[in-house]
């Protein structure tokens, strides 16, 4: 690549990054206001809500309005020493499950960028793998493997291994030679007469590759299942040297139910140990008029994966105490005894930024804070009750404290112009505080890496200025980023990175080492999972760059979070392919992690229960509604039964049902389903309800239950024109030359090339012909991936130039 192309792949890059921040950085006012009362059964076009008036929200505010809105009860805990509660703990999510395995992997729908399967290196293989070579296989995309219709071809190949491998003694061990160049390709596609996304192998090697210990046919494609076992290098006993296992995400999340209580975390924290978690990330804020500004929402779960990655990390090299004065007389041998160096086991009290749940940290003490979300100049963006913004300003942050005993000495306040914010935290008395300069806006991956290098230092003992100066050098020198400053003329990344106050001591040890004989040590058995589980694995994760739905989330989030329990229910109404469901898994998921529901949350397949009920049935639709309506009643009485009558938390703990696609239950039986729907809502009062159908209906129930319908409407064409160039990403280039077709792609000239080919773009009718329906415009990106040399122009001859919009 020249210059001059590495250079416009740069400011690409930019772009991007800015277009991930749009919703912030299209013109939403940064001066938000705080809680309003609103009326949301007014509010059928999604659009404005009405506001009362801002009201501070801390405990002990002089507002009685904080007393109408904030009787929003936390979940009772009922074990006192609990402070990093697990989600886990109470979580009772489930598929429906009773289909056979091979069944299992498919009961959701599919989408083009949904991962299918995944490829993890067999646990046999890591065993043979050094420490360096498995960091390696993790940064060449080698130890995980994802398929999805958008990233659909991967070749194992000799190369691969030959880089991957960096001990040149597993190389020759391993028998590397006796992998092809080309060993066996894997391929996602849709099954032509099933119509299931499956993901083919076919060897194409030498030596062959084995599917389960037998090998394949080479040539000859294989579906893969789950569980299966790829090998591609065995010893001559047939053990696997280099292999995968194959895992079906759905089929995982399918099987592991937690029963209710199982893993109720009793261990007991010790203040001085504990890292305080602060995670922000509201839906939409509200400006003076009471307009709705969406706020993009944050991937705070890789944020904390990559967190506590971190400090697992961290916690398991120790060193040898330098100093050996220690030594004892041990029996008649003159030994001296060696003293190991142990990382301290940090605990994480992981809460979301609520003013509640900063005052319950800061009473319960921890030893350093770290907030993450957005700010702005004057204030940090916390949530409200119904997921919008709470500014919490300079003068708001300095009335929570932990009275005179607190322990805490170091916050790390990360988000975007938080210069102010930690001034607020130094006026508190705290000592060491990192922030992010003022007007700096906080590129992802730059808090990634200060992040996971900052507190790698900090687990293993290191000081506050050591940890600093590491976090970050490791930003500076990070490749993309330091590559990105040098080639945009802009100042590095890890400049944005303050520690405050300037010039002070910060010598400070935040979490020091313990002393402990070498015999204590190795008698000692780290301990796994000792972080809270905030988003479960076993929710469905929404589609990869799940966008512009934000209002309509908080809108959903709002109905479910108001004071008044009567609010029950939300009908989420759209088109074919608008993203009915995918909206009701990020509201499961943005709930969830906020243990909304401690009782459960169930997710009830209607659409694809119809259609495997079809396929059985030869297509024959008499009794479908009944047949189908008498499964789902059997299913949801089963958990509800479980998740309400045996936890004897009727009245108490909410539990989401989610029926997805009821459509095939909207024809003659529409009367039984919603006096059913009437009779559990009823029955169940902690029961709340997400029903997405492409039907609306009319029905008394919406006022008996105060049941909300949600219109979701396509994107607007600009919204289409982000989402298709965020899925096609870096795979293909658009050239305005193939845009020909587009009414303004010669009049149009945007002084910013990549302004114009996005506004070229909207015009397009290969564009329009999706008609902004997020399932079609991933079907045109899917296109354009799947033929580099197709344009855009070309699949509007292809398709006919019907002009939809
Ligand atoms: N907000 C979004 N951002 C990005 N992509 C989206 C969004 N919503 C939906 N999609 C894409 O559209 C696909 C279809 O979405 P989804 O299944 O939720 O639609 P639906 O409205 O439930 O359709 P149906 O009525 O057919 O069940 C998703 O798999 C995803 O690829």
């Amino acid at each position: 690549m020249d210059e001059k192309s590495t250079k416009r792949a740069w400011i690409e890059d930019a772009e991007n990054r800015k277009r991930a921040k749009s919703a912030l950085a299209t013109g939403a006012p940064t001066n938000f206001t705080s809680l309003a009362i609103v009326d949301l059964t007014e509010d059928d076009d999604n659009t404005r809500m009405a506001i009362v008036r801002p009201t501070p929200c801390y405990p002990g505010a002089p507002s009685s309005l904080y007393d109408v809105v904030g009787q929003y009860r936390e979940p009772k805990d009922d074990d006192d020493d609990d402070l990093g509660d697990t989600q886990a703990d109470t979580e009772n999510i489930e598929f429906v499950a009773s289909q056979a395995i091979m069944d299992m992997t498919q009961t959701q729908p599919f989408s083009q960028d949904m991962v299918c399967l995944r490829l993890k290196l067999h646990s046999l293989a890591e065993r043979n793998l050094c420490r360096d070579s498995i960091e390696k296989f993790k940064q060449m995309g080698l130890y995980e493997i994802e398929f999805s219709l958008l990233s659909s071809v991967f070749t194992f190949g000799r190369d691969n291994f030959t880089t991957a491998l960096v001990g040149k003694y597993e190389r020759t061990s391993l028998d590397i030679v006796k992998l092809s160049k080309k060993h066996c390709v894997l391929e996602c596609k849709e099954d032509a007469t099933t119509k299931r996304t499956e993901v083919y192998i076919t060897d194409t090697s030498t030596n062959g590759t084995k599917l389960n210990g037998e090998r394949l046919v080479k040539g000859a494609p294989q579906v893969l299942r789950h569980d299966d076992k790829i090998t591609l290098l065995s010893s001559q006993s047939g053990s696997v040297l280099l292999g995968y296992t194959v895992e079906d995400p759905h089929v995982i999340a399918a099987n592991a139910t937690v029963p209710a209580s199982s893993s109720r975390n009793t261990k007991r924290h010790i203040q001085e140990n504990v890292l305080g978690v602060l995670f922000s990330s509201p839906l939409v804020g509200r400006d003076a008029l009471g307009g709705l500004h969406p706020i993009e929402e944050l991937d705070l779960c890789r944020e904390y994966d990559n967190l506590t990655q971190t400090l697992e990390e961290a916690s398991k090299y120790a060193i040898t105490k330098p100093d050996n004065s220690q030594g004892v007389i041990i029996m008649i041998y003159i030994k001296t005894r060696v003293v190991m160096l142990v990382p301290r086991e940090i605990d994480l009290n992981v809460q979301f930024a609520t003013s509640i749940n900063f005052q319950t940290m800061m009473t319960l003490g921890c030893r350093a804070l770290h907030f993450s979300g957005h700010g702005s100049p004057k204030c940090l963006y916390f949530e409200d009750q119904e997921s919008a913004v709470h500014p919490m300003s300079t003068e708001e942050l300095r009335r929570f404290h932990g009275g005179s005993s607190s322990p805490l000495r170091l916050v790390v306040v990360q988000a975007c112009h938080s210069q102010y914010c930690a001034t607020a935290f130094l006026a508190c008395g705290i000592p060491h505080v990192i922030a992010v300069k003022v007007e700096e806006r906080l590129e992802d991956q730059a808090a990634i890496v200060f992040t996971k290098n900052f507190y790698l230092g900090l687990g293993q003992g290191k000081s506050v200025a050591e940890s600093f100066d590491i976090g970050r050098n490791s930003v500076a020198t990070f490749p993309h980023l330091a590559h990105a400053a040098k080639v945009c003329k802009v100042y590095s990344a890890a400049s944005k990175f303050q520690l405050l106050p300037e010039g002070n001591d910060h010598s400070e040890i935040i979490f020091p080492m313990i002393e402990m004989p070498l015999e204590d040590y190795q008698s000692q058995v780290p301990v796994t999972d000792r972080f809270p589980t905030i988003w479960s694995s076993k929710l469905p994760s929404v589609c990869q760059h799940f966008r512009h739905r934000e209002t309509d989330q908080y809108y959903i989030c709002a109905h479910f979070s108001m004071t008044n329990q009567s609010q029950r229910f939300v009908w989420i109404v759209g088109p074919a392919g608008v993203g009915k469901t995918q909206l009701s898994y990020s509201v499961a998921r943005y709930l969830g992690a906020r243990k909304y529901f401690p009782a459960g949350i169930k997710f009830v397949y209607v659409s694809k229960l119809a259609d495997d009920d079809m396929a059985t049935h030869n297509n024959n639709t008499i009794s479908l509604g009944p047949r189908v309506f008498s499964a789902i009643k059997n299913r949801v009485q089963l958990w509800l039964s479980r998740a309400f009558d045996e936890q004897k938390s009727t009245s108490y703990f909410n539990g989401l049902l989610v029926l997805d696609g009821v459509d095939a239950l909207l024809g003659r039986e529409e009367n039984d389903f919603m006096k059913w729907i009437e009779t559990i809502c009823t029955q169940y009062s902690s029961l709340r309800l997400i029903v997405t159908a492409r039907k609306q209906v009319v029905s008394s129930v919406f006022q008996i239950h105060a049941g909300r319908m949600q219109h979701i409407h396509s994107f607007k064409p600009g919204q289409a024109v982000d989402l298709l160039r965020r899925l096609i990403g870096k795979q293909r280039s658009l050239q305005l030359s193939g845009l020909t077709k587009s009414p303004i792609w010669n009049i149009k000239n945007h002084p910013d090339p990549n302004i114009n080919l996005s506004l070229v773009l909207e015009q397009h009718p290969a564009l329009r012909q999706t008609q902004c329906l997020p399932q079609e415009i991933a079907n045109l990106a899917s296109q354009l991936i799947a033929s580099p040399n197709v344009t855009m122009d070309d699949l509007v001859a292809k398709f006919g130039t019907n002009d939809n919009i």
